[in-house]
């Protein structure tokens, strides 16, 4: 006989201390505590380790440690949002220890793409979050008389994502929303003690240390909350840290160096929107291949490093990996350096994060060993790609610099993607925007949004004097 056990199962609740690890003023002292960032509370009933509470049972008790998880993924149209749906299928198919639901899945704009979604994964009982309310509307009146098709439960506006990520059932969120959208949603999980399967950095450059304070109260709740990194940096820096997690001296974070990784300045000042959306190791959606190309992407992903794993800026570095073979690596206190290697491609770090502390049969790709491997590790350049400084600058003072910088970068990409801006002026107008606005060392979050707004203005006014 299959039991089913629920979140709330007592056997899931197991508390580890997050406190006091966010300074309220910039950082200038290292400080290792890695594995509690992680911040491990109440390991969801999926990924619960079997082996503690089989160790004591019998044969005939092991049926009953098959679980249930139900999954929430918000951004479910998009390049992360559709890995997970894939990563899911396979879980549902191969998982013998646990039942993957999807409770909800979300698109914004692409709503008929997350309708065919649903009816692929052959989940009618799965609600449907249209957050953009035009798309909603429009969806609706077109799907109102077709009888024929699965009747889905749809929510519609952007509090849906809230309601969904707050709801008591959903276990796991994935949040796969790009960019500062996804900061309500993700603050919410979080809020209410789901393992959150985090893709969304710019939570956590617009709000670490919001999002750290929300895991404190989290983890005085009787349910918990716990982050497992999505980002593929950042799920191998979390799979090399367990080593030894109190004798970490620097986090390697890998960069492709994106399309333009040895184009001269004057080249990149020529750069199209499709040859900056070119890259050449990794298919993703548009925001982020821009912030590839213009290395904010591993800006941000410094941000999210120093507040995923409380690490000053000064503890992390950024070398240039084309391959992307070698998603980052650990430098422990002895010298010896622990890299995290797998081809690119995100349905593992989404597996990981959704069945950790299971290691399972996944579906992507093994590293072929049959065929040579040349690995290049070389020094970034931070005079041709400026925004890698304001990362770290960033990452070091905290406070209110990173809502500014990630909203200064949203509006500019928008802006070169439009054709309105050359490739050049992102990170010049996010350096401006960041010279211009009023440091506070500990933001409020209504504080981090009306600056998040002021940053957008700003940028456009930035943009449009420079035309
Ligand atoms: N792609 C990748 O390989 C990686 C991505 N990430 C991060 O994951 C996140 C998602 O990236 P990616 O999948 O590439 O992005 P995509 O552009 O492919 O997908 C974005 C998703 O967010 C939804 N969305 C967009 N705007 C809003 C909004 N205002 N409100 C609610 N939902 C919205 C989109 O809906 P719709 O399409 O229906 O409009 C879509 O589902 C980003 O933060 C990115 O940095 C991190 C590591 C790797
Ligand atoms: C897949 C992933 O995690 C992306 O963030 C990727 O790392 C982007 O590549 P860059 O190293 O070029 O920014
Ligand atoms: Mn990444």
């Amino acid at each position: 006989m299959v039991g089913i056990v629920h979140h709330s199962d007592p056997l899931t609740v197991s508390h580890q201390s997050t406190a006091n690890r966010i300074p309220s003023q910039p950082i200038t002292r290292p400080h290792f505590s890695p594995v509690s960032t992680i911040a491990t509370v109440t390991p969801s009933p999926a990924n619960r380790p079997t082996s503690t509470a089989r160790d004591s049972l019998s044969a005939g008790d092991l049926d009953l440690q098959r679980t249930s998880c139900n999954v929430a993924v918000l951004g479910a149209t998009g390049s992360i949002g559709t890995a997970t749906l894939d990563v899911l299928k396979h879980l549902q198919a191969t998982d013998s220890q646990c039942d993957w639901r999807l409770w909800a899945a979300s698109g914004h704009t692409n709503v008929d793409k997350l309708a065919r979604e649903l009816v692929a994964m052959g989940s009618p009982d799965t609600r449907l979050v249209m957050s953009e309310p035009e798309a909603a509307a429009c969806w609706q009146s077109a799907h109102a008389e077709r009888d024929s098709e699965p009747k889905h439960q749809v929510l519609t506006g952007p509090d849906a994502l809230v309601k969904v990520a707050s709801e008591p059932a959903v276990d796991t969120v994935v949040a796969a929303i790009v960019g500062r959208a996804g900061l309500e949603s993700t603050l919410a999980a979080i809020e209410h003690g789901k393992r959150v399967a985090l893709a969304n950095k710019e939570t956590l450059v617009v709000a670490g240390s919001l999002v750290a304070e929300s895991l404190n109260e989290g983890r005085k709740s009787a349910s918990g909350a716990e982050i497992l990194p999505v980002d593929s940096e950042h799920s191998a820096i979390f799979q090399c840290i367990a080593s030894h997690p109190s004798a970490v001296k620097k986090l390697i974070l890998t960069a492709s160096g994106g399309p333009f990784r040895e184009a001269t300045v004057q080249q990149m000042r020529d750069a199209t929107p499709e040859s900056a959306l070119a890259h050449p190791t990794w298919d993703m959606g548009r925001k982020i291949s821009i912030d590839s190309a213009t290395m904010m992407n591993k800006a941000l992903e410094i941000i999210e490093a120093r507040w995923l794993f409380d690490l000053p800026a000064e503890a992390i570095e950024v070398v240039v990996h084309p391959q992307s073979i070698i998603h980052s690596m650990v430098e422990f206190t002895d010298g010896s350096v622990i890299a995290q290697l797998s081809p690119p491609d995100m349905r593992m770090p989404i597996q990981l994060a959704l069945t950790h502390p299971r290691r399972l049969p996944g579906i992507a790709p093994s590293l072929d060993r049959a065929q040579r491997w040349d690995l290049q590790l070389m020094p970034a350049d931070l005079e041709r790609f400026p925004a890698l400084r304001l990362g770290f600058e960033v990452a070091r003072v905290g406070g209110t610099a990173g809502a500014v910088v990630n909203a200064a970068n949203e509006c500019a990409v928008a802006l070169f993607l439009d054709g309105q801006i050359r490739f050049t002026d992102i990170a010049q107008v996010c350096q401006t925007v960041l010279n211009h606005h009023n440091f506070e060392s500990t933001p409020t979050l209504s504080r981090l949004l009306e600056l998040d707004r002021w940053a957008r203005d700003e940028a456009q006014r930035c943009c449009a004097a420079s035309t």
